[in-house]
């Protein structure tokens, strides 16, 4: 007989095997508190130390990539890939450009990424990577130098049936096209190993808007589900890049109304709500012409916060999509004090465990970013798909595609979720992500 798993017990290991990684322990113990009683109640799991295995990666790779900047200096940042899992499929997950890229990030990442993937019902399996590399007030030059460098590295360790990368914070079109570019220099194929790629070179249709449009046809599928509609409710949106910009599009389209956005500089307010004109607008400003929220204040009627979060305005829904931990228990009370009545992650892991706590015990519905988010992830399959067999979808069939399964996924975390009629959506999305990847590593054997 197996003794029952305790989270604590399980904790104390995984901290004292991955110390100084505190991203990471905070994402693993959100799963470990809801999959071990399920686990315990399904020793088949727990004999063969499915949880623990699942919990150390796959593999890792770490690399220094050389640059040369536009003065003539040497510059040194380090590359990584998070290999997780891949039990169900090739590892798939994105790469992220910033200075606070480091282990524990990325591990949270890459274990974050092992879930939502089984969520999709695709193929594929959970990679991260990145460097610590900040494109910020780079040229274009330097980041294409410091993209060639990085693949140089990279390409070894990654390929079609092996692992595909995508983007992430600070690696959109611009950085993919030129990776994709020294990829194909080094191997002399033409291959689906990167997703996110610009339509002239195998790129899908709906892939840049996937991530933002599917969070809000989460947040859609969550309040039909409670018996509301997005229709005509006030929606504060963090961040302003491509899963906040997509994210407040398919809001307006859905009749909601986006009184704001942020970046790391402060918040745009929009106190009668964005428009679809001067969402284009800021889409220019922030993915063009790479310049802070602020200088909207020159452009249209908005006011903007210099170091303010948008969580102190008062509205009926939240989309935290800027990057981890931004919204916090202050700024989740506050939302509830305001009558926030639910809030759908399209970053990863945007709200702190005290803020999620405060979310359930304010009755708030909250959809944590593995669910909600994985409409990117579910694209960039599709790419893959489209690429191996050399055609093309059409935009209405892509975004059907992201639609249904983003109702399948609020589906599976309604089956795995729904106690006393009521839905935790972190459970659901847990315990329905682990099932696959479990089964499939049961299956394997010892391996
Ligand atoms: N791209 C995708 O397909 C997917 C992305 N995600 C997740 O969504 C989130 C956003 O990614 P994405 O939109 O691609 O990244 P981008 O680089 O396109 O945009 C990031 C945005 O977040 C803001 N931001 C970053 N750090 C901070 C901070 N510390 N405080 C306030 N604002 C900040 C940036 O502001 P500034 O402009 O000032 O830098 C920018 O507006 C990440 O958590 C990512 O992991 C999840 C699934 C898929
Ligand atoms: O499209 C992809 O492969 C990556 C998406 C991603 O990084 C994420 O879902 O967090």
């Amino acid at each position: 007989m197996y003794d029952d798993l305790t989270l604590e017990h399980f904790m104390d290991g995984l901290v004292k095997r991955n110390p100084y990684e505190p991203e990471f322990h905070q994402a693993v113990k959100e799963v470990a508190e809801s999959v071990i009683p399920f686990i315990n109640k399904n020793p088949k799991y727990k004999q063969a130390h499915i949880l623990e295995r699942m919990t150390e990666p796959d593999k890792v790779v770490s690399f220094r990539v050389s640059w040369e900047d536009d003065e003539g200096n040497i510059r040194i940042n380090r590359g990584y890939r998070v290999q997780f899992n891949n039990s169900i499929g090739p590892y798939k997950g994105g790469l992220r450009f910033d200075p606070s890229v480091n282990m524990s990030v990325l591990k949270f990442l890459g274990f974050e990424q092992t879930f939502k993937n089984s969520l999709t019902t695709l193929p594929i399996g959970a990679g991260k990577g990145g460097s610590d590399f900040n494109p910020k007030g780079k040229s274009d030059r330097e980041i294409m130098r410091f993209c060639q460098s990085f693949m140089t590295q990279l390409y070894q360790h990654i390929g079609p049936n092996m692992d595909v990368p995508a983007g992430d914070i600070g690696v959109g079109a611009r950085e993919i096209s030129y990776l994709f570019g020294q990829y194909k220099r080094l191997t002399h194929q033409f291959e689906s190993v990167l997703t996110g790629k610009s339509l002239e070179f195998g790129g899908s249709l709906i892939r840049t808007e996937a991530t933002g449009y599917g969070n809000a046809y989460f947040m859609q599928s969550m309040l039909i589900h409670s018996g509301q509609i997005i229709e005509g409710k006030t929606c504060l949106v963090s961040g302003s890049g491509n899963v906040a910009l997509y994210c407040a599009e398919k809001i307006i389209q859905l009749g909601g109304k986006v009184l704001t956005l942020s970046d790391s500089s402060g918040t745009l307010l929009v106190p009668n709500g964005i428009e679809q004109t001067q969402l284009d607008i800021i889409k220019d400003i922030k993915t063009n012409k790479r310049q802070r929220l602020g200088v909207l204040t020159e452009l249209f009627e908005c006011e903007f916060y210099e170091g303010k979060k948008p969580w102190s305005i008062k509205a009926d829904l939240a989309f935290p999509c800027a990057t981890q931990n931004e919204l916090d228990e202050d700024d989740a009370s506050l939302l509830a004090e305001h009558g926030c009545l639910a809030v759908s992650e399209g970053a990863n892991m945007p709200c702190t465990p005290e803020a999620v706590h405060t979310f359930h015990e304010r009755g708030i519905l909250y959809a944590p970013g593995k669910a909600a988010n994985a409409g990117g992830v579910a694209v960039s399959a599709l790419e893959m798909s489209q690429n191996s067999i050399r055609m093309s979808w059409s935009e209405n069939e892509l975004e059907q595609k992201l639609h249904n399964i983003m109702q399948q996924i609020h589906d599976q975390c309604v089956k795995y979720g729904e106690h006393d009629g009521k839905v935790n959506y972190v459970d659901g999305a847990n315990i329905a992500g682990f099932i696959k990847v479990a089964d499939a590593m049961l299956a394997y054997g010892v391996v």
